[in-house]
């Protein structure tokens, strides 16, 4: 699904992020991403949503270099790619069911699919009953469904959540990371940047470590190994 060959990414100020680093992630897998701050996790999920470019090697997406892909071509690349926040960034002014819609009425879908699909999502989520609620109506864990369902409505290959339980109670965590689990198990590949030992201990997923911008650990069924 993910490949990056020997990519490096340098920035215009001339800090190194990334550093000749090549990893590749399958379709169907759920990986975390571990390491201390500075370590080049945000910049890892950026290269692969093209938000920002490599200065050196490939980065390969569902079999497409996102390099050569062409200005037109990057809203497909963002529509199979589903991304969860830790602050969750909801359109404030919209209920639960407006910013699930917000997600489908940018990719051009007709409104008969969106009324078929939200409710559907929501309901997947859990959420079938907080449809008309604004964010600031609903709880932490609840605004973190609303994130899911907007990042899984449009059926994206990938997830990646970046803290997603980072402003969460350890129970509410753990819900939100049993649902992560259930989209894991239909089939989309999730890739999860990650602080919380406790939940990387207990999942035994894949580990990738970073530090200094390079892969200093990469474990199948791994822990936590003290990267705050
Ligand atoms: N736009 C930018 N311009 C210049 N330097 C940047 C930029 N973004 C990140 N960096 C630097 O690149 C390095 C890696 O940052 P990155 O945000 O990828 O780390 P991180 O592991 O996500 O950290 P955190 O856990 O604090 O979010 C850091 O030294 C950071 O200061």
């Amino acid at each position: 699904m993910i490949q990056f060959y020997n990519v490096s990414k340098v920035y215009e100020n001339g800090v190194k992020a990334i550093s000749d680093l090549t990893l590749h992630i399958r379709k169907g897998e759920f990986a975390f991403v571990v390491g201390p701050s500075g370590a080049g996790k945000s910049t890892l999920i950026k290269l692969i949503c093209r938000e920002v470019l490599p200065t050196r090697g490939q980065v390969m997406f569902n079999g497409r270099n996102i390099l050569r892909m062409k200005p037109r071509e990057v809203p497909y690349l963002r529509r199979k790619i589903g991304m969860v926040f830790q602050d969750f960034r909801l359109l404030p002014q919209k209920t639960a069911a407006e910013n699930v819609a917000f997600a489908l009425e940018i990719t051009g879908a007709s409104r008969r699919e969106i009324k078929r699909l939200v409710p559907a999502v929501l309901e997947q989520v859990g959420l079938k009953d907080k449809a008309d609620l604004l964010p600031a109506q609903m709880s932490g864990g609840e605004q973190q469904r609303v994130g899911i369902a907007r990042a899984i409505v449009n059926n994206p290959l990938m997830i990646i959540a970046d803290e997603p339980t980072g402003n969460l109670d350890p129970d509410t965590s753990w819900e939100i990371m049993n649902l992560f689990q259930e989209i894991n198990r239909r089939g989309t590949t999730i890739l999860m940047v990650t602080h919380a030992s406790d939940i990387v201990n207990s999942l035994k997923k894949r580990v990738i470590a970073l530090q200094n911008g390079i892969i200093v650990r990469d474990e199948e069924s791994g822990v936590y190994r003290g990267e705050s």
